[in-house]
């Protein structure tokens, strides 16, 4: 028997200092009439991702937050995985992208496309851990995934990350040519939003 906890705030932390994240997570919260304020506008800490599952990241994060905010706290744990390279980056897809002068994801994705170029294996996939953390310790999560295909040249410029390479099974487009409601009816972040709020929140309005 699993015992879940329902949120009843209408306003918690969103704890990711990442935009296009919090960003995300914004829209699809707020049908369901939860307001957000990141953990970077609170001036919290980034804590060291040192799990290596996303599912494991992501409490880190919820964790820390809801301890040093006194709310409710979400965390995104995410990243990109491809199949000819085992997996990778996976839940190091951020450190991918890591230089000295910041995050550079145009750079992250030509290291990827050096990499896989002569795996005839194309395939690859987003995943997403969505978890909620109280002040208590208590705390839920959930994880969704998008499979589809990595391309080469990158295309689009919505979204974030490694949006404009990856093309979702079943369409044309890449995630970074998408509007944001196309990408949110099938992306990763979405499918673990979906499990979240059937278990967690109030039905959308
Ligand atoms: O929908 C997505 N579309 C494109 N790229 C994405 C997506 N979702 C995650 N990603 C990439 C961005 C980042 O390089 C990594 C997540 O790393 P991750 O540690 O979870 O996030 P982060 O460090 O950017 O922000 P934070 O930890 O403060 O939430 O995967
Ligand atoms: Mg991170």
């Amino acid at each position: 028997m699993i015992f879940r906890r329902r949120l009843t705030d209408t306003r918690i932390v969103l704890a990711s200092h990442n935009a296009g994240k919090v960003r995300e997570n914004a829209a699809l919260l707020a049908p369901h009439g939860i307001a957000i304020v990141s953990a970077k506008e609170l001036g919290l800490p980034e804590p060291e991702e040192t799990e290596d599952t996303f599912l494991g990241n992501a409490t880190i994060k919820a964790l820390a937050a809801a301890r040093a905010s006194g709310m409710v706290a979400l965390a995104d744990d995410s990243g990109f995985s491809v199949a000819a390279l085992d997996g990778a980056p996976g839940v190091r897809t951020a450190d991918w992208a890591e230089t000295p002068a910041g995050r550079d994801y145009a750079m992250a994705m030509a290291k990827v496309e050096k990499l896989a170029r002569h795996a005839p294996d194309r395939r690859a996939w987003f995943s997403c851990a969505l978890v909620l953390a109280w002040p208590d310790g208590h705390t839920e999560g959930f994880l969704g995934e998008a499979h589809g295909a990595w391309i080469w040249p990158p295309r689009g410029g919505n979204g974030f990350g490694y949006d404009p390479m990856f093309v979702p099974d079943g369409m044309a487009e890449t995630f970074g040519e998408m509007t944001a409601e196309a990408k949110h009816a099938i992306s990763h972040r979405a499918a673990a939003f979906r499990l979240l709020a059937e278990a967690c929140l109030p039905p959308p309005a």
